[in-house]
C-alpha cells in the first residue's frame, strides 16, 4: 500500500494536496467526494475522484486523511479502519458523541489500525498528554475568532455578528458541549479534552470578536505538574475562515512524519 488518500477536498484538503503533490516521497492516491461536489474541478488532474467508502479503500492508501466534517467521518472513517488502514482524524469533535468514540476505537482494534488526532490547530497537546499521567486538577480551553467564523453556526441566533462591536461570549460550558454545539469550530476543544480532563471536566468558553483577525487560541491547565498556557494567533486558511492554516500543517507534517526516518 502506498500514498495518501483525502476525505474531502475544502480548505484543508486543497491546502493538503497543494503541499504533498510532486514529493517524491510521499504520493496522493485519491480524494474521496460526495456526487456532484462543488470541489470536483479543483482536484488536480490525474488524481483519482471516487464516491463511496468502497472506492476509498479500493485506493489502497497505506493512510486516509479526513478533512470533510462530522457527518463524513462518522460515514466513512470506521469502515476504513476495520479495512486495516490508518486514519488521521481532522473532525476530532465526533468522538464527544461516546457511541461514536466506541465505534471509532472498535473498528481501529477489528482492523488493527491506528485513528490519528492530529493537535490540527493548536499546540501543547503533547505537554497536556504528559501532565494528564501525573494528575491535571483543571483544563481550560478559549477559542476567539472573527465574526465572519462563527457565520452559520448557532452564535448567530446569540449576536449580529454583521454588527458586532466588541468581543461576545458566544459558549461557555463543556468540551462534550462545545464541540456538539459548534462542530466545525470547536474540534480544537475536543483534542484537548482527549489529551487531557475529558469532555466534561475541560472548560470551554468561545468568543466571537470584531478586533481579531486571526483565529486565536488559548489552552491553560494546571495539575502535579504545575502549570501552563500556549497562546496561539493562527492566519485562518483561505477558503474558511473558520479553520487555522496551522491544521493544514499539522497533518501534512503527521504525514512526512510516516514517512520520515528521523521523526522530531
Ligand atoms: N482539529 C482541528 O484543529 C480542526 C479540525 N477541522 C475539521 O476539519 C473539517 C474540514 O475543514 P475545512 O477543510 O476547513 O472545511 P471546508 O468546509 O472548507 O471543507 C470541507 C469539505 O468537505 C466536503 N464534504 C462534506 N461532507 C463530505 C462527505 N460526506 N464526503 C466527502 N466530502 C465531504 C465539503 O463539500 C467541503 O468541500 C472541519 O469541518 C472540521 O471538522 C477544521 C479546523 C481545525
Ligand atoms: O482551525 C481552527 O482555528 C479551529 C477549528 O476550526 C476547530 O477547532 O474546529
Amino acid at each position: 500500500m502506498s500514498g495518501v488518500a483525502l476525505i474531502g477536498f475544502g480548505a484543508i484538503g486543497r491546502a493538503l494536496a497543494i503541499a504533498l503533490t510532486g514529493d517524491t516521497a510521499i504520493s496522493m492516491a485519491g480524494v474521496l467526494l460526495r456526487t456532484g461536489s462543488d470541489s470536483r474541478d479543483q482536484v488536480p488532474g490525474g488524481l483519482p475522484v471516487v464516491e463511496d467508502t468502497a472506492g476509498l479503500i479500493a485506493l489502497a492508501p497505506s493512510v486516509v486523511i479526513e478533512c470533510a466534517g462530522h457527518a463524513a467521518a462518522t460515514l466513512h472513517v470506521p469502515d476504513v479502519l476495520r479495512a486495516g488502514i490508518d486514519v488521521i482524524l481532522a473532525s476530532s469533535g465526533v468522538l464527544a458523541d461516546p457511541q461514536a468514540a466506541a465505534e471509532f476505537e472498535d473498528a481501529a482494534r477489528a482492523g488493527g489500525a491506528r485513528l490519528i488526532l492530529t493537535p490540527g490547530a493548536v499546540g501543547g497537546l503533547d505537554v497536556l498528554a504528559a501532565a494528564r499521567l501525573g494528575g491535571l486538577d483543571r483544563v481550560v480551553y478559549t477559542g476567539v475568532k472573527p465574526p465572519a467564523a462563527w457565520r452559520g453556526t448557532p452564535a448567530e441566533s446569540l449576536v449580529d455578528l454583521d454588527r458586532l462591536t466588541n468581543a461576545h461570549e458566544i459558549f461557555r460550558g463543556s468540551a462534550r458541549m462545545a464541540a456538539a454545539t459548534y462542530p466545525k469550530n470547536a474540534n480544537v476543544a475536543a483534542s484537548v479534552a482527549l489529551a487531557g480532563l475529558g469532555f466534561e471536566a475541560t472548560e470551554v468558553r468561545l468568543v466571537a470578536n470584531p478586533a481579531t483577525t486571526t483565529n486565536r487560541h488559548r489552552i491553560e491547565a494546571s495539575g502535579r505538574f504545575g502549570r501552563f498556557a500556549i497562546d496561539l494567533d493562527n492566519a485562518p486558511l483561505p477558503g474558511n475562515p473558520k479553520s487555522s492554516a496551522l491544521t493544514a500543517l499539522a497533518i501534512e507534517r503527521l504525514v512526512r512524519t510516516r514517512f520520515a526516518a528521523v521523526v522530531v
